[in-house]
Parts: C-alpha cells; structure tokens; sequence
C-alpha cells in the first residue's frame, strides 16, 4: 500500500543536506515523497558564502492550500527539518495539527534543527518555539546531543544524563527519542560514535516503560553536514518497515 510523506526541509543547488538528504533515500526505499523546501540555498551554511531564498509562512500557506484544493492532503508521515524563521515554524504546526486531525495515525518525524558542537546555526528565537509548539507534536525525534540539551536546559556528561534528558524530552510529548549522535565515550573504543535511543513501551499490565537502545557507530574521521537529515528519513522508514523492532 501507497506510504506518502510529506517532508518540509531545505533545499540546496550544490550538496546534499535537508530534501536533497531525505527525498531519494525514502524513494528508494518505497515511499511516496511530497517536499516542500523550507529554503533554497546555494549550499548548506557551514560554507564560507551562502546564497538563497528563505520560504516565508505565506508561501508555504499557498503551496499547502493547493494541496489541500486539490484533496491530495492524506499523508501517514511528516518529517521536518532545518527552518529558519518563527512564523514559517508556527505555520508547520498548523499544517500537522490539521493533517493528524485528517489522519489520526499519521506518525510525526521531528528533526529539531538547531545547532551542532555547542553553536546554534539558526536564529536563537526558534528555540522556544520548537520547544513549546513543535516538540510536543512530534512522535519522533531526532536531536544530536546540543539540541537535546538546548530542548531541556540539561547537559549530558554520562549515560545516565542522557537516558534523563530522553525522559524529559518523552515528558514533552514524543513516544521515540533518539540522540543521533554524542561527545559520550564509546565502550568499543575511541574509533566510534554513541548514539541513543529510548521509545516508550506499553507492557501488557498496563504500565509504561521506556526501552533504551545504545548505538556504537564506527567513526570516518571527517566532519559531515546532510548525515542528521539522512539519519531522520532513515529511521522514519526502518520504524515504518519494522514497527516492533
Ligand atoms: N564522523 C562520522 N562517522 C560515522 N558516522 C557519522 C559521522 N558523522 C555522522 N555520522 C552518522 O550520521 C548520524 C547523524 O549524526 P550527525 O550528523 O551528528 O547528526 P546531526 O546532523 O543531527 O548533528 C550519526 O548517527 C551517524 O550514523
Ligand atoms: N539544511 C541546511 C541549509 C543546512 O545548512 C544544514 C546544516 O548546516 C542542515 C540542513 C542540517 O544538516 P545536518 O543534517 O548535518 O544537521
């Protein structure tokens, strides 16, 4: 059966960062991708130059009430990603809140993009907006270890932190929390990442639990921009293919 998202990210002319990361890896995979670019930028922001144009909430208003005009607005996933400005944000929320009252099942992918080894690389306002509109929606997220802590005012030294900071990003709403990657030492040694993960399980008494997985992800030594985008389409279709996995 037909699996349609509809992802809001970046686009970029040279690279591979936000739709450019998301779109082709969920096409090959099965799903039927509807990308609205948040942005149209030369490149990702990390390059010295960046040029491009920024959608404003109005504009993505239209596109979606074309959409909506047309009644192709049935989606089972949203996945959002790197965005630049409060009002676009709050119109985002919009658009979820109205799809998931259309479709009460649809699963929210929320990657919280905000910064990277603590910097933030967006405007320092949307922070309180991802945190108080945005997150609370979300079914799942993706924050690296800087946009966990910026979401909860906690820091992660330790494991046990980290498993903390994925409770209180639970509390705010998301069922799975993931922490795509950390600066926490890896018991296999210093050639590979941790990244965590925790998804809150109904057992058949009734009672919730949290299930918590660590990942040791063997590290290439280079800096990569695009790869949290990836990681995000990754996961919302390996859940989707393997949904008690
Ligand atoms: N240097 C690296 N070596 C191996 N894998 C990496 C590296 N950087 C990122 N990744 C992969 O990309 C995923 C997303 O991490 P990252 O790019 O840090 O997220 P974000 O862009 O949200 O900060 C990681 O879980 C890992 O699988
Ligand atoms: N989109 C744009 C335009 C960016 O500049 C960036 C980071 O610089 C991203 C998305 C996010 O990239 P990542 O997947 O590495 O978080």
């Amino acid at each position: 059966m037909e699996c349609r998202v509809l992802s809001i990210q970046s686009h970029v002319v040279r690279g591979y960062v936000g739709n450019k990361s998301a779109t082709f890896p969920l096409q090959v995979l099965g799903f039927e991708v509807d990308s609205i670019n948040s942005v149209q930028f030369s490149n990702h922001t990390g390059y010295s130059h960046w040029k491009g144009q920024v959608l404003t909430a109005d504009e993505l208003n239209v596109l979606y009430e074309g959409i909506k005009l047309n009644k192709v607005n049935r989606y089972d996933y949203i996945l959002t990603g790197y965005s630049r400005d409060t009002s676009f944000l709050m119109t985002v929320v919009d658009i979820i809140q109205e799809l998931k009252k259309a479709n009460p099942s649809l699963v929210y992918v929320c990657d919280p993009v905000m910064g990277d080894q603590g910097a933030m690389y967006v405007p320092e306002y949307l922070l309180p907006v991802y945190r108080d509109n945005v997150v609370p929606l979300a079914d799942i997220l993706t924050p690296n270890q800087f946009e966990a802590e910026l979401l909860t005012g906690r820091k992660i030294t330790t494991e046990e932190d980290a498993v903390e900071v994925m409770d209180l990003l639970h509390k705010m709403g998301p069922e799975t929390v993931v922490l795509t990657s950390t600066d926490l030492p890896s018991r296999r040694g210093d050639q590979f990442l941790v990244a965590l993960g925790s998804q809150k399980i109904v057992k058949p008494d009734g009672t919730v639990t949290s299930q918590i997985i660590c990942m040791d992800i063997p590290k290439v030594d280079a800096v990569f921009v695009g790869t949290g985008d990836l990681f995000a389409a990754l996961l919302l279709a390996w859940t989707h293919h393997y949904p008690k996995d």
